[in-house]
């Protein structure tokens, strides 16, 4: 028997599972006590350690979400809207703090996670990462600096299979510049630029997105003006950095009142 943290990870098989499990299998803190997996996907029922081509780790993948969850103190979910909204239920019944990275949740999904948030701990942020957590702020304060003469872009680069765009880091970034403004980001964002546009409309906040091979995250915030640029870059080169923010979430989460919570909490930026 160990005291360290149990936790579950989500989405065993994706890009980010996959690396949420090696931290938590290295980790000192934590202990892997279950990982799980959509009904269907071959990996049910095998060792992880097994599925993911090395030495068997005495943990079985399941798609028994509860059952899993209900062993735990904590669950790291990075899979897709529908799911994450599914596993904050069961979170929320089995007494887990949840850490949700899945991006690409519309307002009402990430509203219908309050029922749970009243429950649980949740730390919910579409970027993990210490760095971007840092840009976040820097592009708060920047944006909080200089007035409209100041073109506000958000440009993102990412793999060719991610799903969502804007990623959920330009929206944070996005956010960000828009209350260093004090103006809604809803009401200035411009996400679609395409044919006849016309001109630039001040104030706005734009979005662009790139996808291409293996691009695992690249995200500049660029603040342009008759005759001078500023560009706030963050490059992420190893999806590691959003896993070590998770499980940071997690154990920071134990004992925590209910309640949303995000990455500047956790990391007390
Ligand atoms: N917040 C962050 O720091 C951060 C970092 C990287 C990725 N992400 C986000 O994490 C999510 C996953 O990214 P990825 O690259 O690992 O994707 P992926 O497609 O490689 O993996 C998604 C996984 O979720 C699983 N899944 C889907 N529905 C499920 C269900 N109902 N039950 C159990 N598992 C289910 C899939 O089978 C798959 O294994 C995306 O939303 C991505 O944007 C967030
Ligand atoms: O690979 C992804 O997908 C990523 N998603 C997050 C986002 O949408 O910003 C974080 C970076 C990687």
């Amino acid at each position: 028997m160990t005291d360290k943290p149990g936790i579950v990870i989500t989405g065993a098989s994706g890009r980010m599972g996959q690396m949420l499990i090696k931290t938590v299998l290295d980790s000192d803190t934590a202990r892997l006590a279950g990982v799980v997996e959509r009904t269907g996907h071959d990996w049910v029922g095998q060792d992880i350690g097994i599925a993911m081509g090395g030495p068997a780790q005495g943990v079985i993948v399941t798609d028994d979400a509860l059952a899993a969850f209900s062993t735990a103190q904590a669950v790291i979910d990075f899979t897709a809207p529908e799911a994450t909204l599914a596993f904050s239920k069961l979170a929320a019944e089995a007494g887990c703090v949840h850490v949700i990275g899945t991006t690409g949740m519309s307002e009402t999904q990430i509203a219908d996670l309050d029922p749970a948030a009243s429950q649980t701990v949740i730390v919910r942020a579409g970027n993990m990462s210490l760095g971007v957590n840092l840009l976040v702020q820097l592009t708060r304060k920047v944006a909080a600096a200089l007035d409209e003469d100041f073109d506000i872009e958000v440009i993102e680069a990412h793999h060719h299979h991610k799903v969502d765009a804007p990623s959920g880091t330009a929206l944070m970034l996005g956010e960000a510049a828009a209350e260093g403004r004090g103006v809604s980001l809803s009401e200035v964002s411009d996400r679609g630029r395409d044919g006849i546009t016309g001109a630039r409309k001040k104030g706005d906040i734009g979005f662009t997105a790139i996808r291409g091979g293996d691009i695992v995250g690249e995200h500049d915030v660029l603040f342009a003006a008759k005759g001078e640029r500023i560009v706030l870059r963050h490059m992420a080169t190893d999806r590691a950095i959003f896993a070590r923010g998770a499980l940071k979430a997690a154990l920071w989460g134990q004992g925590k009142p209910p309640g949303a919570y995000d990455m500047i909490d956790v990391l007390g930026l």
